[in-house]
């Protein structure tokens, strides 16, 4: 299997707290790797320093082989690395397509006109809103919400996609809906990092899991044994998330 992403001792410190500590672990191409942790062990501010929302402290993102940390945010989206946010972001006041459209434009080969509009209306249709590029973004349910960043981060085509909580907040029947959405984007190749407190998803969707505890990672492997390793039922499992 080739290896996508790689990251080696990648630290951050805010003042005197360490948040992520010398964190290192690779991610196959074609994987859904889940990074599991209690609150506040580091997940988002790891998916952050992979984005380049943050500068690492010290330590290395590598993707196919190229450090990546240390350039800006759009440098690394031209890199193919695109995420959600654990807060929906949206473009309120834009309909659904004009908010695709506008990640079209911020693509390495910017998508304009006609061809941006054909291709905003091939990404609805993939996560499931095809035909309502009309609709007022801020009309959307929560659900088509999500959906619709989603669209935003698939127009620039990355290679790597990272999910923050993606699908928190959903009930259980569109819990199921994006499980399978999820699914659908591994099966087209995509990689995936997904930062998710929902077991039941995370069981379903990552062959593998990354789990952290106060900064340090305390563990790596296929998920059905991380799941029921004891010092993850003690550092995370315990809080009743499982
Ligand atoms: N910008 C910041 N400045 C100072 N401290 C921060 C900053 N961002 C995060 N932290 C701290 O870093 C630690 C890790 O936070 P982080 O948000 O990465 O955790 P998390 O695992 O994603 O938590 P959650 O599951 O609650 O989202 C926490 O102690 C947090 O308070």
């Amino acid at each position: 299997m080739t290896q996508l992403l790689d990251i080696t001792a990648l630290t951050k410190q805010f003042g005197g707290l360490t948040a992520v500590n010398k964190v290192s672990f690779s991610v196959n191409a074609g994987e859904i790797v889940a990074l599991l942790g209690p609150n506040g062990s580091g997940k988002t501010t790891l998916l952050n320093m992979i984005s380049g929302a943050l500068q690492a402290t010290s330590g290395t993102v590598a993707l196919e082989g190229d450090i990546i940390s240390g350039l800006p945010p759009n440098g690394i989206a031209h890199k193919g690395v695109s995420r959600t946010f654990q807060l929906v972001k949206i473009l309120p006041s834009l309909s659904v397509a004009e908010n695709i459209i506008a990640a079209l434009a911020f693509r390495p080969q910017p998508l304009w006109g006609r061809g941006a509009r054909d291709q905003a209306e091939v990404l609805l249709d993939r996560v499931g809103l095809g035909g309502r590029g009309d609709e007022h973004a801020d009309e959307l349910t929560y659900i088509d919400q999500k959906r619709m960043e989603l669209a935003r981060a698939l127009a620039s085509e990355p290679r790597l996609l990272l999910l923050d909580e993606w699908l928190s907040g959903l009930n259980p029947t569109e819990l199921r809906v994006g499980i399978d959405l999820i699914l659908s984007l591994r099966q087209s190749g995509m990689t995936i990092v997904l930062v998710e407190h929902i077991m039941e998803a995370v069981r379903a969707l990552c062959t593998r899991s990354v789990v952290m505890n106060v900064g340090s990672k305390i563990a790596d492997g296929p998920t059905a044994d991380v799941l029921s390793d004891a010092g993850v039922i003690a550092a995370y499992l315990g809080d009743g998330n499982a």
